[in-house]
């Protein structure tokens, strides 16, 4: 393909993106793979070129574009080689205009960048949102040890602080590799594992963990429990929970079983294990906010009646974690993002309606101390960005 036929490639994938984020279409990934899977003509070196193109234009505007033209035009100002692929050849895209439209540049629509700024967000920190994402590894001890996972990718560099965690270069083939076929290692951010740590599974404990999804966190909590003692994996959607027993199987885990919820009688359905659970882990539905740097345009995605719904249900889910907590057990708050609304303000507001809980502290290997928990951030962590907190019932 020519440059100019990759740039009007880029430009009507980014419509499709910009329409799907408005009407809560499928993801940038999604329409990225369904697009290069139809184009069969286009190369892998088009491909990526193609997509590096999409996720700049998208990482540039704050705002949802007017257009993917608008969008790529943002881009051509700052690259001139973009900017030449506007040529008017047959398969490129027309000559720029004078005058015509180019999205507004930013890190994210004004709204949030305010609600960042008061939940202490600063420019830095928000713009860091925006950066390239690690390719990150938890060695599953059940199939392997470290060295022998070093041994396999060379290039593998430890985290400090997480025993099991190794950082690999981002364009390793790792899907293709045996460690990862014989359920050795999980693909899971070096902050996603130190907020699990927050939870201090054992072996032995009885563990619900509450929102599973595909079951990341639930495997890491397992591999602290040396396959004893029981946790229950909860969600509420339905393809997303079925991942996670084969999985499982692949990582040799035994001690999870799954259980579909459904939204709002999730209580009614855990009433076998109320006032029973030596853990409850909350990786609470979320805004997302630090996880930008995979998926940016997600904030094109977020309205304030959205981000109103999801702190609503993460109150309604605490209070239903609550009740399933015994006495002297532990609740652990998790969302990846860095709105206070959904971390420390959320915790705050749990604690003020239930007064038999109180804030144990953290010592993670990352991360920093925010209110009643602690936040880890890309530009202090290099990690995605999360809160958690920990939650002792008396
Ligand atoms: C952040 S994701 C969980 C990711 C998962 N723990 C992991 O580590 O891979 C949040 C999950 O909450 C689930 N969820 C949303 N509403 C829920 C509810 N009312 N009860 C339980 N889970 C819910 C979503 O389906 C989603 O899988």
């Amino acid at each position: 393909m020519t440059p100019a036929a990759r740039t009007q490639t880029a430009i009507e994938l980014l419509d499709a993106i910009i329409a799907a984020a408005r009407e809560g279409g499928a993801s940038a990934d999604v329409l990225i793979a369904r697009a290069m899977a139809a184009r069969r003509y286009a190369g892998s070196k088009d491909r990526r070129a193609i997509r590096a193109l999409i996720y700049e234009a998208i990482r540039r505007c704050g705002e949802v574009p007017q257009s993917g033209r608008a969008a790529m035009l943002a881009v051509a100002a700052d690259d001139p080689a973009v900017a030449e692929s506007f040529d008017g050849s047959s398969y490129g895209p027309a000559p720029i205009a004078f005058g015509e439209p180019v999205a507004t540049g930013g890190v994210a629509p004004a709204w949030l960048i305010d609600a960042l700024a008061a939940s202490g967000v600063d420019g830095d920190q928000a713009a860091a949102l925006l950066g390239r994402a690690s390719l990150d590894i938890r060695v599953n001890p059940a199939k392997a040890s470290v060295a022998m996972i070093q041994d396999a990718f060379p290039d593998a560099q430890p985290t400090p602080g997480l025993a099991l965690a190794l950082r690999l270069p981002p364009d390793t083939r790792l899907e293709a590799s045996e460690p990862y076929a014989a359920g050795a290692v999980e693909v899971q951010d070096a902050g996603s594992q130190a907020v699990t740590l927050a939870a201090a599974a054992q072996p032995g404990m009885r563990v619900v963990d509450l929102c599973a999804g595909g079951g990341g966190k639930t495997l890491a909590l397992a591999a602290g429990m040396d396959e004893r003692g029981e946790i229950l994996a909860t969600d509420t959607d339905r393809p997303r929970l079925s991942r996670l027993e084969p999985r499982a199987r692949r990582a040799g885990v035994a001690i999870v079983e799954t259980r579909l919820l459904n939204p709002g009688a999730e209580a009614d359905a855990l009433a076998d294990w109320s006032d029973n659970a030596d853990l409850v882990l909350i990786d609470a539905p979320c805004s997302g906010t630090g996880t930008w740097r995979r998926n940016p345009e997600a904030r094109w995605r977020l309205t304030p009646a959205r981000l109103a719904r999801l702190v609503e249900t993460q109150a309604r889910l605490l209070d239903v974690a609550a009740g399933l907590v015994r006495p002297g057990g532990a609740l652990v708050h998790i969302v990846c993002s860095l709105l206070d609304a959904e971390g420390a303000g959320q915790v705050d507001a749990f604690l003020a309606r239930n007064p038999a809980f109180r804030v144990e502290p953290l010592a993670l290997p990352l991360g920093t101390p925010h209110g009643p928990g602690m936040r880890l951030t890309p530009l202090n962590d290099a990690t995605d960005g999360f809160f958690v907190a920990r939650l002792v019932r008396a």
